[in-house]
């Protein structure tokens, strides 16, 4: 790899993209099928030139252990739209200092990387081999300064007490922390979060609260078959518990800059964001229309439906619709209301929930620059 390449990122146009992206997209479209072997690849690349880098990863490298790589693909992807790329990595670049990640270890992991897109991508050769290096090149970079700038004001990470632990169901918590420093986020982000019991594994847990005056922040937690993170949480957590948050990330905020309505999808445990989103709209007084759609498999799962309904009782511009699976399916069901088209669209919960809403909300009215969700990383490369 040369170290000379200049950062850079072309203009944002989808239909014409720039010639590094033609290529770089080549060869993600190629490596696409074998994905789990060019995952074991650079891993075992990585780890036998810098074994000094194995303890920056869990101890078991389940099955989360492609995230990595799986974010420098989603970013190689987004070359050509600053809008998306830029934020993306600068998060991803300040969550890395919790880690341990350092400016030094990002060329280890660009070889890596190479060396495994050498083996595995079909077409190869040096004008793909530069596109690539040019292309890691401005994602380090951004992720570098982003980690740079945000040690200036924040720590790398946060230590938190439980403060309550609320079994609402058999599996689902609700799980409230007391940060041991301010701990700033926007209503509608997301935190990482490592328990005592598996070091250096790391989970997203959503907000369920906007920043609140006493500085106290609330989870809603499912334990998951296998999940073992949230399977400690639900079962083994309790008040005294210390864990430790990585910094906010995630753009599902609202946007303070238009009038339009909020159409909220909330599946599962996916309503704690939600319900910071109305809090953050009733504080700035909005009175948009908020129109939330609460899915759940069945009643008992709807272990938040009373915070909702008081919350529609207190304010008139806010509905909530609970839909069961008797009901039909939660991004289905809004086509039976509307029009939409005076609405920006929030989703979150399951990945095949967010995935269906982001194909069906486009024919009931709202574009795809106006849906926000968190799994950028997890719907690339899907049409
Ligand atoms: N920011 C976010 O996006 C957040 C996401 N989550 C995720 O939400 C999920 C919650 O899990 P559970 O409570 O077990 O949810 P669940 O499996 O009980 O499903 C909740 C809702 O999603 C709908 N749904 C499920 N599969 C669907 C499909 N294929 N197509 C359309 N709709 C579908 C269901 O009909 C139901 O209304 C977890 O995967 C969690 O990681 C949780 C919190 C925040």
């Amino acid at each position: 790899m040369t170290e000379t390449a200049e950062p850079r990122i072309p203009p944002a146009s989808a239909q014409d993209p720039s010639p590094d992206a033609l290529l770089v997209r080549r060869t993600l479209a190629e490596i696409a099928p074998v994905a789990d072997k060019v995952t074991g690849y650079f891993y075992a690349l990585l780890f036998i030139h810098h074994p000094e880098l194995r303890g920056l990863f869990p101890a078991a490298m389940d099955t989360q252990r492609d995230r990595l790589l799986k974010a420098l693909l989603t970013a190689a992807e987004h070359m050509d739209d600053p809008d998306t790329l830029v934020p993306y990595l600068e998060n991803l670049g300040r969550g890395h200092r919790k880690y341990g990640t350092e400016a030094a270890h990002y060329p280890a992991v660009g070889e890596a990387l190479m060396g495994a897109l050498v083996r595995y991508a079909s077409t190869w050769d040096q004008e793909t081999e530069g596109a690539w290096v040019r292309t890691y090149t401005t994602i380090s970079q951004i992720m570098i300064d982003a980690a740079a700038e945000d040690e200036e004001h924040a720590p790398p990470w946060w230590h938190a007490e439980v403060v309550s632990h609320d079994l609402r169901t058999p599996d689902i918590a609700v799980i409230t922390l007391r940060p041991d420093q301010p701990y700033p986020f926007l209503a509608g982000q997301y935190t990482t979060l490592e328990t005592p019991w598996w070091p250096r594994v790391w989970r997203h847990y959503s907000f369920a609260s906007a920043p609140r005056p006493d500085g106290l922040l609330s989870l809603h937690v499912k334990a998951v078959p296998a999940g073992w993170v949230s399977s400690a949480l639900v079962h083994r957590a309790r008040p005294g518990d210390v864990l430790r948050l990585g910094p906010p990330a995630g753009s599902m905020t609202v946007d303070h800059s238009t009038d339009n309505g909020l159409l909220c999808l909330g599946g599962g445990t996916g309503i704690a964001p939600i319900k910071a989103l109305v809090e953050d709209v009733a504080e700035h007084g909005d009175r948009r229309p908020v129109e939330v759609f609460y899915g759940a498999r069945n009643d008992q799962d709807l272990y938040d439906i009373d915070t909702m309904l008081r919350l529609q009782k207190n304010f008139p511009w806010l509905s909530v619709r609970p839909v069961t699976e008797r009901q039909g399916r939660l991004p289905e069901a809004v086509r039976q209301y509307g029009p939409w088209a005076e609405y920006d669209a929030y989703l979150s919960g399951p990945l095949a929930m967010i995935r269906s809403g982001v194909d069906i909300l486009p024919a009931v009215g709202i574009p795809a620059d106006r849906i926000r969700h968190d799994f950028l990383a997890e719907l690339a490369g899907t049409p």
